[in-house]
């Protein structure tokens, strides 16, 4: 069967009334910004993208106390320029900007709320290693005109889609709409995302883990017991040999987890205790969440469900942890096991 194209298929789901009008246009903005991006990541050094954003000795920071690179300002700014007129939006949310930005009133004002990551895994830009987006939709409240931040405050089973691209050797789009997850190769002669994985389902079990070990002396009791066991191998307790990766951008280890399974860690450490964790529960963990759940596989914060936290702040920290279930579900017995 011919492959078809992010258009066609977003078209058919409105077709099929699993998504309206709107969220199909919202969807088709979103995408066209991230080719964008893509272009502007391809270009390196050539395009005088790469290094630190502000000017030397004033380097520019985020609302998290991140030192801004270019490349986060720039998405940031095609993210914003492609949906701020409104259209099918009532506002956004982004990772670098201090508070959401409802829709002014000289635009037409839709129902949905977007809120992104506009360059994940910033710290590999430079090196020419895979970053990407990720985004996440919700419904504006019922009645608001002017969303605030309190309003994108809703938990990561209120999402009507989420997605990610990622900038690597080629540019993938992944998404859902709350039907399965399916990845779209963009065709750079064409121009337009085309599907190349429909329903990707995550194998329930792995041997394959991602997380920063240099951090390993800083985590809590129950991951130390946990990741120790799973260095132990075949003569450990889980009586087999683990492989360990970690891209430090989040969108590419999420990717081959999609691909071939796995499981993701970032768990809360002595150095980011007080923040709640490293990485942001409405930009990177909801959206990743759903995308994994629809995959077939788990995610949580080691607690709880991470599609069931309440969420307290727009820039809010959790514990992450997500991929193959039944290696998520391990790592979470480990956690109740420590009465955590
Ligand atoms: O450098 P560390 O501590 O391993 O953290 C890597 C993690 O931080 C992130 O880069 C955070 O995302 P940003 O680049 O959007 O801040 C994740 O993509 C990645 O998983
Ligand atoms: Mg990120
Ligand atoms: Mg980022």
């Amino acid at each position: 069967m011919k492959p078809i194209s992010l258009t066609r298929y977003l078209i058919q789901e409105q077709h099929a009334g699993r998504i309206n009008a709107d969220l199909r246009l919202l969807i088709e903005v979103v995408a066209r910004a991230c080719k964008t991006i893509s272009i502007a990541v391809g270009k390196g050094a050539l395009g005088g993208v790469l290094g630190d954003a502000g000017t030397p000795g004033a380097q520019s920071m985020n609302i998290q106390g991140e030192a801004q690179k270019k490349l986060d300002v720039l998405s940031n700014d095609i993210l914003l320029e492609a949906n701020a007129w409104g259209g099918h939006l009532a506002g956004l949310a982004s990772e670098e900007m201090d508070h959401s930005q409802p829709i002014p009133d000289a635009f037409q004002r839709g129902n949905y709320l977007l809120l992104f990551d506009p360059l994940d895994g910033s710290s590999n830009i430079d090196v020419n290693i895979s970053v990407g987006t990720i985004f996440s939709v919700l419904r504006c409240p019922d009645g608001v005109t002017q969303p605030g931040d309190e309003h994108f405050l809703q938990p990561g089973t209120a999402q009507v889609a989420a997605g990610y691209t990622t900038y690597g050797p080629s540019t993938m789009l992944v998404l859902t709409v709350g039907h399965g997850t399916h990845a779209f190769t963009l065709d750079r002669e064409i121009g337009s995302f085309v599907m190349t994985a429909r329903d990707i389902r995550i194998p329930e079990e792995t041997k394959e883990f991602a997380i920063n070990m240099s951090n390993q002396r800083h985590w809590e009791p129950p991951m130390q017991r946990y990741v120790g066991d799973l260095l132990a191998g075949k003569e450990g307790p889980r009586g087999k040999d683990f492989n360990m990766r970690w891209v430090a951008s989040m969108v590419a280890d999420v990717h081959r987890i999609l691909t071939r399974g796995g499981v993701f860690f970032y768990p809360i450490d002595a150095k980011c205790r007080d923040k709640g964790g490293k990485l942001r529960l409405m930009y990177e963990a909801n959206p990743m969440s759903f995308i994994v759940e629809q995959a077939g596989g788990a995610a949580s914060t080691g607690r709880q469900r991470m599609l069931e936290v309440t969420p307290t702040g727009l820039h809010q920290r959790v514990p992450v942890m997500l991929g193959s279930r039944k290696e998520v579900e391990e790592a979470v017995r480990y956690h109740a096991e420590h009465g955590a």
